[in-house]
């Protein structure tokens, strides 16, 4: 994948872009914690996670429903922020960022895969992922050009011209996975991504995703699915918000071709 010139300062360079490991975490969270409500009903999130994610690693974070998962990824991109601790972002501090700073941060660092797709349903799929190039201030011939690429990236050079509704559930997310990547994200943090997929379709998507992991792609993976976890570099088990378990896969994306070889 071709890169772009400036767009990121010193230290927030991706592992595909200069083999440079020495940058430190590509993504880092101090200590964080988010508590939603007031009182009896006050809900612990997310509770005192710290974690350094280096570039080019595929994260899988698992756990049980409830546990947090979710509230953590968006953490993690800027959607949400912390009530304690500190989410570092290619080396920048993000959680105290201004809400037009934040935006412009999130809009360009961080590419987001959610589980029911979240496509534009009046744009066409060529256009839906066009779109985050054309609000980070790329001019419409480049966002087409990127677009194209993509989409053909993704297997789905014929149906730029369809409208999500006429595309299948799998074909969807891919269509998400090259929206996500339009900007050349430092990370992709994916919600879920397979929770709505056949077992076909989990295998494109997954595919796509090792795809992703040998060019360099820094990767965070919400799963319930072990076996799709199963295919990460390293998987973090939250429980009530808190971080349980870290295990780094020797295997690591290796699995992919188990996991694939024994379903189909
Ligand atoms: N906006 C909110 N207001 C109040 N509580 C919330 C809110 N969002 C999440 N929670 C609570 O925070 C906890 C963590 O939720 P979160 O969605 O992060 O968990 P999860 O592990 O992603 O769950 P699942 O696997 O079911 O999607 C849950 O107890 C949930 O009910």
């Amino acid at each position: 994948m071709t890169t772009r010139g400036g767009r990121w300062g010193r230290g927030q360079t991706r592992r595909g872009d200069t083999g440079d490991e020495s940058a430190g975490p590509v993504l880092r969270a101090v200590g964080l914690s988010r508590v939603y409500g007031q009182g009896v009903s006050t809900v612990v999130a997310v509770d005192g996670v710290d974690l350094d994610i280096p570039v080019g690693q595929t994260l899988a974070v698992t756990g049980p429903s409830g546990c947090g998962k979710s509230t953590l990824l968006q953490l993690l991109g800027g959607l949400d922020r912390p009530d304690e601790g500190e989410v570092w972002l290619g080396g920048q501090r993000i959680d105290l960022l201004g809400e037009r700073a934040l935006a412009r941060l999130r809009r360009r660092a961080v590419g987001f895969v959610h589980q029911d797709f979240h496509l534009m349903d009046e744009l066409t799929a060529a256009e839906n992922v066009e779109l985050p190039a054309l609000l980070a201030g790329d001019s419409p011939r480049t966002a087409r050009r990127r677009a194209a690429a993509l989409l053909d990236r993704v297997g789905l050079a014929d149906r730029g011209r369809h409208l999500p509704s006429q595309l299948s559930g799998g074909q969807r997310q891919r269509v998400a996975v090259a929206r996500a990547l339009v900007n050349e994200p430092l990370v992709v943090l994916a919600d879920e991504p397979t929770g709505n997929l056949d077992t076909a379709a989990t295998h494109d998507v997954l595919r796509l995703f090792a795809d992703l992991r040998a060019t360099g792609q820094t990767l965070v993976l919400v799963t319930h699915d072990e076996r799709v976890a199963a295919t990460a570099d390293r998987v973090v088990s939250l429980r009530d918000g808190a971080s349980a378990e870290d295990i780094p896969l020797a295997a690591g994306g290796s699995q992919l071709g188990a996991l694939l070889g024994w379903e189909e």
